[in-house]
C-alpha cells in the first residue's frame, strides 16, 4: 500500500506537469482531487469543533463545580448567621424573660414571678394534699426612713431586706418583692407554724441591722402576715389573708408577725 502522506504531493506534481496536460484523465484527476481536499477540509472543522466542544464542556463542568461549590460556602455562611442569630434571641429572650420576672432595684423576683408561683405551687401542694404557706411582709414607717434620709436610703435599706429574706429561707422558698415596700415568701410544703419560725428569722434580723447613713443609723423594721393554704383554696385568697393578718400585725404595734387563723 502506499504511503498516504505521499499522495497529495505526488497528484499536484501530476497535475501541475504540462507533459499530462492533454491527457484525458487530468480532468476527472483534478476534479477528484479538488473533492479530496474539500473533504480534508471539512474533516479538519468539524475535529476542530469537537475539539472546542470538548474543551468547552471540560470549561462549563469546571465552572459548574466552582459554582456548586460557591453555592455551598454561601450555604453554610448562611447556616452559621442563622445559627448565631437563632442563639442571640434565644439570650435576648432569656433576658427579656428574666428582665420581666426580677425586680431591678433589689434584683430578686418582681411581683409577676410571685403570681405565677403562688398559683403553681398552690395548685401543685393542693393535688400533693400538702401545706404550704404565704408571708407578706411590709416595712415599717418606711416613709419616714425616707423622710428622715432621702431615697436614697430607702432604696439601700429594701435592697438589704431583700437579701435578708433570701438569705434567710430554704432554697425551695420563693422570695420576691411584691411592690413598693412590701416582700412575699412562699413556702411550699411548710405548714404556719414552721413558717412563723422562718419569718421570726427574718423579722430579728432586720431588727437587727446595721445600715448606716453617714453618722446615723437607720431603724429599720417589718411587719408580717402568713396564711397557710387551706385545702381547695386558691392563691388569691390565700394571699389576701396574710394582708389582712399583716394589717393586724401592723394594728397591733409593728415590728411583728401575725398568723391568719
Ligand atoms: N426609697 C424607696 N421608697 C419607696 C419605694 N417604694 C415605695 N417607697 C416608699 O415607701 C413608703 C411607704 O409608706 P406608707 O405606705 O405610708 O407606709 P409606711 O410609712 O411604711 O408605714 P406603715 O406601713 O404603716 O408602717 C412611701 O413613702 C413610698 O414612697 C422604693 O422603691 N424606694
Amino acid at each position: 500500500m502506499r504511503d498516504d502522506k505521499h499522495v497529495a504531493p505526488r497528484i499536484e506534481e501530476l497535475l501541475a506537469d504540462p507533459a499530462h496536460s492533454e491527457n484525458p484523465l487530468r480532468i476527472p484527476l483534478d476534479d477528484l482531487y479538488a473533492e479530496f481536499r474539500s473533504l480534508l477540509h471539512q474533516i479538519d472543522r468539524v475535529t476542530r469543533i469537537s475539539d472546542r466542544y470538548q474543551s468547552v464542556s471540560q470549561e462549563e463542568k469546571i465552572s459548574l463545580t466552582d459554582r456548586y461549590r460557591k453555592q455551598l460556602r454561601q450555604l453554610e455562611k448562611i447556616a452559621r448567621i442563622s445559627d448565631r442569630y437563632q442563639s442571640m434571641m434565644r439570650d435576648l429572650n432569656e433576658a427579656l424573660k428574666d428582665a420581666s420576672t426580677r425586680d431591678a432595684l433589689t434584683g430578686i423576683g418582681n411581683r409577676r414571678m410571685l403570681m405565677d408561683r403562688v398559683k403553681a405551687e398552690a395548685a401543685r401542694m393542693e393535688r400533693m394534699s400538702r401545706p404550704m404557706t404565704v408571708a407578706l411582709l411590709d416595712v415599717d414607717r418606711f416613709k419616714a426612713v425616707n423622710d428622715a434620709h432621702g431615697h436614697e436610703a430607702g432604696d439601700r435599706a429594701l435592697i438589704e431586706i431583700a437579701q435578708v429574706i433570701q438569705s434567710s429561707v430554704r432554697d425551695y422558698d420563693i422570695c420576691g418583692r411584691w411592690g413598693g415596700e412590701e416582700f412575699m415568701v412562699i413556702m411550699p410544703e411548710v405548714g404556719a407554724a414552721d413558717a412563723a419560725m422562718v419569718i421570726e428569722r427574718v423579722r430579728s434580723t432586720i431588727a437587727g441591722l446595721d445600715l448606716r447613713v453617714g453618722d446615723t443609723q437607720l431603724v429599720l423594721s417589718a411587719s408580717f402576715g402568713i396564711a397557710e393554704r387551706r385545702a381547695g383554696e386558691n392563691a388569691s385568697d390565700t394571699i389576701n389573708r396574710a394582708d389582712a393578718a399583716l394589717f393586724e400585725a401592723k394594728r397591733a404595734g409593728r415590728n411583728r408577725a401575725q398568723v391568719a387563723i
